[in-house]
């Protein structure tokens, strides 16, 4: 491998566990969001991501997916809306879909989650000491996942080994595009400033990790328990590590 200046981090089956966004994180939304819904439906920040879903849920109506039940901001009544959209919401993370839209809306409920101490971000020790040494070392660390830049920030602001957030030099979502797309690599690349070569980008996911490698940035496959098996087309194709201290500097 070469050196490299920046690292790029995934970070559901890369920091931390499938298990916490599954069993913790999505849970959270969908044992608390009618509730959340009603408290706070005149909240003007919760409004702007009720715009976004039925923007999005309109879009997949147009594009004839099956589940996709369009909502009218203007004509349906507030108690047509709030229905429609927690059936949306059920459809789409029963999908697991990883969509601007749902996902601003799961960042935005999860700051609730965090600040009162119900969620704690758990972390995969080696990440953390893999991220303090690349930080003491001089590599700056970034973000990017499918999870909003506000869902990122709070995972590592709350997490089990404590704030985090002092280590990481910024965070990408999918507003940079989509993960599996070699364009978001050379925009991130872009806009740090930096030529993609001298990124080293580490993902669970093989199709991110081939989208990225295309964009020329290094990679490294996260390979942790609960993960998707790699594709056996795809094994040998990509280094792959079980613990972050084992990246080279
Ligand atoms: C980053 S917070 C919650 C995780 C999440 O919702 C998600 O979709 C993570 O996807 P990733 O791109 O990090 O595998
Ligand atoms: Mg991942």
């Amino acid at each position: 491998m070469a050196s490299y200046d920046i690292v790029l981090l995934d970070v559901e089956g890369t920091t931390t566990p499938i298990s916490f966004v599954h069993d913790v994180l999505f849970p959270y939304i969908t044992n608390n969001v009618s509730d959340f819904l009603a408290s706070n439906w005149n909240d003007p920040a919760l409004q702007t991501h009720i715009r976004a879903i039925a923007d999005q849920a309109n879009l997949d109506a147009q594009s004839a997916i099956s589940s996709a039940i369009p909502i009218d901001l203007l004509n349906d009544t507030p108690e047509e809306i709030r229905s429609k959209i927690l059936a949306n919401i059920d459809w789409q993370m029963k999908a697991d879909r990883k969509i601007g839209a749902l996902k601003g809306l799961q960042g935005f409920m999860w700051q609730t989650g965090y600040k009162n101490g119900q969620l704690l971000g758990a972390m995969f020790p080696d990440a953390v000491m893999a991220i303090k040494r690349w930080c003491e070392k001089s590599r700056s660390v970034y973000i990017y996942s499918s999870g909003s830049v506000e869902a990122q920030k709070l995972i590592f602001g709350y997490s089990d080994h404590g704030d985090l957030s002092g280590l990481l030099s910024g965070h990408y979502d999918t507003k940079v595009g989509a993960k599996i797309e070699s364009q978001s690599y050379l925009r991130i690349a872009g806009d740090i400033g930096v030529a993609s070569g001298r990124v080293l980008f580490v993902s669970d996911n093989v199709s991110e990790i081939r989208a990225a490698s295309e964009a020329g940035m290094q990679t490294v496959v996260s390979v942790r328990p609960g993960n998707a098996p790699i594709p056996e087309s795809e094994l040998g194709v990509f280094k792959t590590v079980t613990d972050f201290m084992e990246i080279p500097l």
